[in-house]
């Protein structure tokens, strides 16, 4: 499973983050995709590279497959699994703007400098299966995108383009975007203030310690659960000034709804993990990130690397 979540420094800076949860990894590294890169868009939907990209995927057919990325303007996007609801166009539709499944991250990052102009854009958008090739069919996934400002939510599903305001700056995996929504109205109580004495019946009551109105908030793995817990852990988290705190708020608050070996299991038999946690910030336009086998956290700075070049920088 995945999670991610938006929120912003004090200074008004973006951070966009994810786990991604999975059995296995499929060789991703941090790519690099600079102004003077040649697009290969199935469609002509990403004619050029207006704003430089740096995020998490791999790189087929000379084109890059973010599982995730920020640009140069402050904008990023991150895709997460959507199965059973997700479903894409299966053919180009003519007078649309036709993106292909796998270079929606590229189309929003690559395009666009903040989600107003994101969301204006998707009015005239069909997503399409249309695979990069016959090793990697299209993902059935959804996407949250967000800006200094706000998140947005993106579901193609059956009956086309969903647009969701993503006031809680955090997404999951199943159901849809409105049902996680809805279902904080089941976790109202939940808070992290002190309740103090507490008197039932004879019997005065003090709590063991703190924590004790966060009780109710679900400890599983599930999609549900962790959307619950992401967005009362990123809700309740002080807004902070420098970057060493905002990147330690990512990866703490992610911690949270990290996947450890062993606890759940996929259809296939196998145990699902956090395979690694990315994160975008638009404060020094770097990627950092860790993976499960080392949590030590790393990064890459746009800055340090030529984001006007004309070659893909697998990084
Ligand atoms: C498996 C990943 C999603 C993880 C997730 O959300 N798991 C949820 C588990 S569950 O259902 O809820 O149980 C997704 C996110 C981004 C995806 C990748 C990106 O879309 C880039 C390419 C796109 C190609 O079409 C397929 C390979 C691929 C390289 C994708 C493989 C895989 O589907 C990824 C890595």
């Amino acid at each position: 499973m995945c999670t991610g979540i938006r929120f912003s420094d004090n200074s008004g800076n973006l951070y966009l983050a994810r786990n991604l949860d999975w059995t296995f990894g499929y060789g991703e590294r941090v790519v690099l995709t600079p102004t003077g890169y040649a697009t290969r868009s199935p469609f002509g939907a990403v004619p050029e590279i207006r704003h430089a990209v740096i995020g998490m995927g791999i790189v087929e057919e000379d084109t890059p497959l973010y599982f995730d990325c920020g640009n140069d303007a402050g904008l990023a996007v991150a895709g997460l699994n959507f199965p059973g609801y997700a479903d894409y166009a299966t053919e180009a539709v003519e007078g649309a703007v036709n993106v292909a499944a796998f270079e929606f991250p590229l189309w929003v990052a690559s395009q666009f400098a903040s989600v107003d102009e994101v969301e204006a854009a998707l009015g005239s958008v069909v997503i399409v299966d249309r695979p990069i090739n016959e090793k990697y069919p299209s993902s059935l996934l959804h996407w949250i995108i967000g800006d200094a400002k706000r998140a947005i939510v993106v579901e193609y599903t059956s009956d086309g383009m969903h647009v969701f305001d993503d006031d809680v700056d955090v997404l999951a995996n199943q159901p849809g975007f409105s049902w996680h929504h809805e279902n904080l109205r089941n976790y109202l109580n939940a808070s992290p203030d002190y309740p103090g004495k507490v008197v039932l019946a004879g019997a005065d009551l003090v709590p063991f310690g703190s924590g004790s109105l966060m009780r109710g908030i679900p400890g599983d793995y599930y999609s549900p659960s962790r959307f619950v817990r992401a967005a009362y852990v990123n809700a309740h988290y002080p807004q902070k000034s420098t970057e060493e705190e905002n990147v330690s708020r990512a990866f703490h608050t992610l911690q949270q709804v990290a996947m450890v070996e062993g606890s759940a299991a996929m259809d296939s038999g196998q145990f699902e993990k956090t395979v690694y946690t990315g994160l975008f910030s638009a404060r020094t336009k770097s990627y950092y990130w860790n993976t499960y086998e080392d949590p030590a956290i790393q990064s890459v700075s746009m800055a340090d690397h030529a984001a006007d070049g004309t070659e893909l920088l697998v990084l």
